[in-house]
This record gives structure tokens, sequence and C-alpha cells, in this order.
């Protein structure tokens, strides 16, 4: 498999405080990697680090065999629609105003995809994608539950067909009944997309449900 994203030797730091300190890992095409660790162990910078939103102390992040560190924020722009965020506030995430269709239509408006033609019937499908209907569509994001908004990020950072999700404590917001959902949801989309996750959580279980791999973190390093 080849490796679609390559950490090597990450050492991120806040201030003189180390938190991420020597981590390598990669992740393959279409494959979901779990990165699981108590709170604090420094996943979420890892994943900033690994989004090119937060720049390393030290250390490599290649997607795709390109160097993401010290990219300028044009070039960061152009690889973006190859590797989408997913956050654990699904509903702080979107715009409380605005129907959640142009939501999911923003990222190909953003990277100049948008077509009028077919751009609507390419919302549609998303939202089948993520198990919602186009009437979902239509709805504000207080009109949704919890998982729903959830889905509506996921169907979001798939408009623009990413290689790779990188998912924050995607189901840590939600009830349990709804975790299981979306976990199946990213099977769903890892087989019938061909999509590849580097899914973080504190939850062991869920990693373990829908990983390939798992990548256990401790006090900022890789201990498994
Ligand atoms: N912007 C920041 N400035 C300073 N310290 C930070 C910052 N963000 C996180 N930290 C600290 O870095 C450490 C790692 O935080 P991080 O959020 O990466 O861990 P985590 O494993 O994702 O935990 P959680 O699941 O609770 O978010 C923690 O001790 C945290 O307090």
């Amino acid at each position: 498999m080849n490796a679609l994203l390559e950490v090597r030797d990450l050492d991120v730091r806040y201030g003189a405080r180390r938190v991420v300190d020597g981590v390598s890992f990669t992740v393959g095409a279409g494959e979901a990697v779990g990165l699981v660790g108590p709170s604090g162990c420094g996943k979420s910078t890892t994943a900033l680090a690994v989004l090119g939103l937060l720049r390393p102390h030290s250390g490599s992040v290649r997607f795709s065999g390109v160097e993401l560190t010290g990219l300028r924020a044009r070039e960061l722009r152009a690889l973006r629609p190859r590797f989408q965020p997913v956050f654990q506030d699904a509903y702080g995430a979107l715009s409380p105003r605005r129907e959640v269709r142009h939501q999911i239509a923003e990222p190909l408006r953003v990277h100049g995809r948008w077509r009028a033609a077919d751009g609507p019937a390419r919302v549609d499908e998303l939202l089948e994608r993520v198990g919602l209907s186009p009437a979902h569509g239509r709805r504000l994001p207080h009109e949704l539950s919890g998982g729903q908004c959830q889905r509506v990020s996921i169907a979001r950072a798939l408009a623009t067909r990413p290689e790779l999700l990188v998912l924050d404590e995607p189901t840590s917001a939600l009830d349990p009944s709804l975790r299981a959902g979306i976990l199946n949801l990213l099977m769903d989309l890892q087989d019938s997309l061909g999509v590849g996750f580097l899914l973080i959580s504190h939850d062991h279980a869920a990693v373990h449900h829908v990983g390939d791999r798992i990548l256990t973190m401790r006090d900022g390093r890789l201990v498994a």
C-alpha cells in the first residue's frame, strides 16, 4: 500500500513545552488508522500538525509525497481538497443560519469546483451518501440532531472527493446510541469511496471498531 500520509519524527511544542515527541506513522491509501490515548496526550495537536494548521518544531508531514511543513498558505490550500478535517463539534462547525445544503456546497465553491448545472445534484448525492435525504439539505443545523449534524460535516468534508479524512473525536459529542451509526457510516465510506482515515479518539472501542490499524499515544509519544 502506498503511504498517502507519512509522518516522521513529529515534534510539536507550545512555547517550551513539548506536547508531541518524535511521533512517526503512515496512513496508506484507503486505510483507516486509529489514534487513541488519554485526554491531553497530544492527539489533537498531532491532528492539527497533520492538517498543516499548526507548524511543528521539527519533523516531517508528507501527504502524497508533498512535504506540508513550511508550505505557504496558498500551496496548502491547493492540496486541501485532497485531505479534509472533521471535528468533534459538528453543530458548532456549521453556520447556524444557512441551510445545510449550501454548507455542503461550500468547499466546492471555495475550490472553484461548483457548477450550477450539476452542483445541486452533487449535494443531494452527498446527503444520501451519509444517510440523509435531499430534504435534510433544506434544514438549518438546529433542525437536525447531533448525529445528523455530524453526517452533514462528513458530507461537506467529502464534497471535494478527498483521499484522506482526519477525524478528531467525531463521535465524542454524541449519545452512545448515535455513535455506532457514525462509525458504521465511516466504514461504509471507506468501502464505497476508498477514502482513508486518521481517526482520533479517546474511545478505544470506537477506534477498534473502525481502524485497520491502531496507534496508541501517551504523553506525546506513540507507545504501540
Ligand atoms: N494552544 C495550546 N497552547 C498551549 N497548550 C496547549 C494548547 N493546546 C493544547 N495544549 C496542551 O497540550 C497537551 C496536548 O493537548 P491535545 O489537545 O493535543 O491532547 P488530546 O490528546 O487531543 O486531548 P483531548 O482529547 O483532551 O483533546 C495538553 O496538555 C493541552 O493542555
